[in-house]
């Protein structure tokens, strides 16, 4: 049976989840036996729309483009519009709510209270939302687990990148004592380009916002805060280590200017906005700050929007994982493998 989805959100990633859908529908039910029909999308300003039945994905995206809003979308019957965030969460006959409203960096809200709400209806949440994981992971994975349904949050970490999943998995059984890396998208894309191509702060914060990677206020991602939540996730989820927002001492790159760059490529270096986390004792002391390191860095050959990963392994010794940060289709997909994991846990289940 096809796997129901609730959209909370449609913005970059909400839409860039619908295309994949609609592009790959076939692949997927060949190569992965996976179905899904949107059955519900409900977004603070482009509007609300549920069918019990399953939403055409192709002419809610062309609505949505050609009039702003997807109450356009045509009338049939059983068609419902106007339901907001909680009404759609609750009432609608979704199996799994894909949460990608923005993230708010003070409150989580309100997309706790999405997750809370979908968790007690008995419903799975997939989501790119950082504000849940990194404010309210343990209380949150509690109610999930108590209910009985799934929480994804891949994306919420390097966008499609397995960065909690591929740990948490092909790791296992590794003590990750550290953790070195790039993880926002936009400000590697801002120095890469001042850097490249002597382009201004603004101009290159400008095209990161355009290409979608910058957050809905991008405040969050040049100040640092979208970085800490990320490290704060690690930490948490993969590091086994409760670590909060406010214990992780964060600095961002506003004040890095094209000067700073040029003398740090003078000196064989290249500027670039570090998350580190590292075990000491019962405690994980974690930082954001922005650093000269040096070009033989593996780090510092990570350029645009790609982020990278060092993981610290007792067993294993060091292992680096690179590869998307930020992006429509790339956190898109973040949520597709979520969901595809739904799916191959209920066959196991059958079994
Ligand atoms: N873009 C990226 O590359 C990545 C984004 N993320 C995260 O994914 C999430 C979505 O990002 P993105 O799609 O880029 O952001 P957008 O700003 O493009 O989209 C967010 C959408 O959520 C809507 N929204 C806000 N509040 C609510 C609410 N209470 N109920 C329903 N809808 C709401 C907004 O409505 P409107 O604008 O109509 O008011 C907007 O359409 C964010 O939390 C972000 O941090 C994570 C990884 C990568
Ligand atoms: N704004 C974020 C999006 C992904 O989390 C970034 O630039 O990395």
């Amino acid at each position: 049976m096809a796997h129901k989805l609730a959209f909370i959100g449609f913005g970059v990633v909400g839409q860039g989840l619908a295309e994949i859908l609609r592009d790959k529908k076939e692949i997927l039910k060949q190569g992965e036996d996976f179905e899904a029909v949107i059955v519900a999308i409900s977004d603070l300003m482009k509007g609300s729309i549920y069918h019990p039945n399953g939403l055409d994905i192709e002419t809610a995206l062309q609505v949505l483009k050609e009039t702003g809003n997807l109450e356009n979308y045509p009338q049939t019957p059983g068609l419902v519009t106007g339901w907001d965030s909680l009404k759609t969460i609750r009432d609608t006959n979704a199996d799994t709510i894909i949460e990608v409203s923005y993230t708010d960096v003070k409150t989580g809200q309100p997309a706790i209270n999405h997750c809370k709400a979908a968790f007690e209806s008995g419903k799975n949440v997939v989501m790119t939302n950082k504000g849940p994981v990194a404010l309210a992971y343990k209380e949150l994975s509690e109610i999930a687990d108590k209910n009985g349904v799934y929480w994804g949050f891949e994306g919420t970490v390097m966008s499609g990148t397995p960065a909690l999943r591929m740990p948490i998995t092909t790791l296992a059984g590794n003590e990750i004592t550290e953790i070195r890396g790039i993880l926002n998208g936009t400000t590697n894309y801002i120095l890469t380009k001042m850097e490249t191509e002597g382009v201004s702060y603004e101009e290159a914060l400008k095209e990161a916002q355009e290409l979608g990677y910058a957050e809905a206020d991008p405040t969050s991602d040049v100040e640092g805060y979208d970085a800490r939540y990320k490290i704060v996730i690690l930490s948490n989820y993969v590091m086994n280590a409760p670590l909060t927002v406010e214990e992780v001492s964060c600095k961002g790159i506003t004040d890095i200017t094209l000067k700073d760059i040029e003398e740090a490529k003078a000196e064989g270096k290249r500027w670039k906005l570090l998350a580190k986390a590292r075990k000491e004792g019962n405690e994980v002391i974690a930082s954001i700050a922005p650093e000269k390191v040096d070009v033989t860095d593996p780090l510092a050959s990570i350029s645009g929007a790609t982020n990278a990963i060092t993981y610290e392994c007792d067993l294993l010794g060091t292992v680096t994982l690179s590869g998307a940060g930020a992006g429509k289709v790339e956190t898109g997909f973040s949520l597709l493998i979520d969901l595809i994991t739904i799916d191959r846990e209920k066959q196991l289940v059958k079994i």
